[in-house]
């Protein structure tokens, strides 16, 4: 067997915002690629002032700056995967975008974050057409929650049929799959999601989490999704192996903070030697 510091490392790439609360963006990001065994590497884009109850202040880095941290990484290391996250301007989107297109990059997963699970708006308003026209047709998979769906389509979702409709909806917008995502749904369809690459619709489903510890849930899908793809899944078992990532995390969240909790990553770890008993 060879050692593991001679065998082929997957690298994904995550284009983010930092959260220094550690629940979302890049914390969560790089905690995805780690727990999925792929090496991640990370282009921030703005640093938020971010717990679980809000966000306070969003500083912006330059499009300058963003390029620079993806160039670095592509010049030396190179990416398997990569997928964007909080994308705060219509600069920066143009700049995210044109970088994709120079390195010529065909596995891109983009999570086109426009409003945090706690209803905090984490993007301009003109960055959201710039986003529509210019990075999504080149996504190999989108993947907007509830709310997103409902921007980007001008449909609103209440039922499964509805996301199936703004499914094949949004797929128009040029990406070569979508998934929807349900957390922002009530009742049974918290936990579906709806898959649509211009063929097959298919429907994914995992039991609601009785869990108010929610923040995280897009980001960690997203960077589970690019881990998968960085270790050659193709793209819709890439998304199955993701949503059973995210379904355990859900089950292991964390109760910190006094606003939703972070979900969990250590699963495997608590899995293979549980925690002992909290002595009060
Ligand atoms: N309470 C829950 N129970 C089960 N699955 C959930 C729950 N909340 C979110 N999810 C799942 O987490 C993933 C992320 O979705 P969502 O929370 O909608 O994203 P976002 O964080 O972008 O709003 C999806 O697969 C969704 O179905
Ligand atoms: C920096 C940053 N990026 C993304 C999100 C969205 O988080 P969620 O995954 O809970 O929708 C966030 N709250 N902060």
């Amino acid at each position: 067997m060879l050692p593991l510091t001679y065998r082929p490392v997957p690298v994904a790439l995550t284009i983010a915002g930092s959260d220094s609360g550690g629940g979302a963006g890049i914390q969560a990001d790089l905690r995805t690629f780690a727990f999925n065994q792929v090496h991640g590497t990370s282009a921030i884009t703005c640093v938020t002032a971010q717990n679980t109850m809000a966000v306070t202040r969003v500083d912006v880095l330059s499009p300058e700056a963003v390029i620079a941290q993806i160039e670095a990484v592509a010049e030396d290391i190179g990416f398997d995967a990569v997928k964007t996250g909080m994308l705060p301007n219509a600069e920066i989107i143009l700049a995210v975008a044109q970088t994709v297109q120079k390195n010529n990059l065909q596995t891109l997963v983009v999570d086109p974050v426009m409003v945090s699970r706690a209803g905090a708006r984490l993007i301009d308003e003109d960055a959201i057409s710039t986003l529509k026209t210019h990075l999504i047709p080149h996504a190999l998979i989108l993947t907007p929650n509830r709310y997103e769906a409902e921007i980007l389509s001008d449909q609103s979702i209440e039922t499964l049929q509805d996301m199936k409709a703004v499914a094949i909806a949004i797929h128009q917008l040029g990406s070569q799959s979508v998934l929807i995502k349900g957390g922002g749904c009530t009742g049974d369809l918290q936990g579906t999601d709806v898959w649509f690459d211009g063929q097959q619709l298919e429907v994914l489903k995992a039991d609601p989490v009785p869990t108010p510890n929610t923040h995280g849930t897009g980001c960690t899908l997203s960077a589970a999704i690019a881990a998968q793809l960085a270790l050659s899944q193709p793209p819709l078992n890439a998304v199955k192996a993701a949503k059973d990532y995210i379904t355990q995390a859900l089950h292991h969240a964390l109760q910190i903070g006094q606003g939703p909790g972070p979900v969990g990553h250590w699963f495997p770890l608590i899995q293979a030697a549980p925690l002992p008993p909290v002595t009060e």
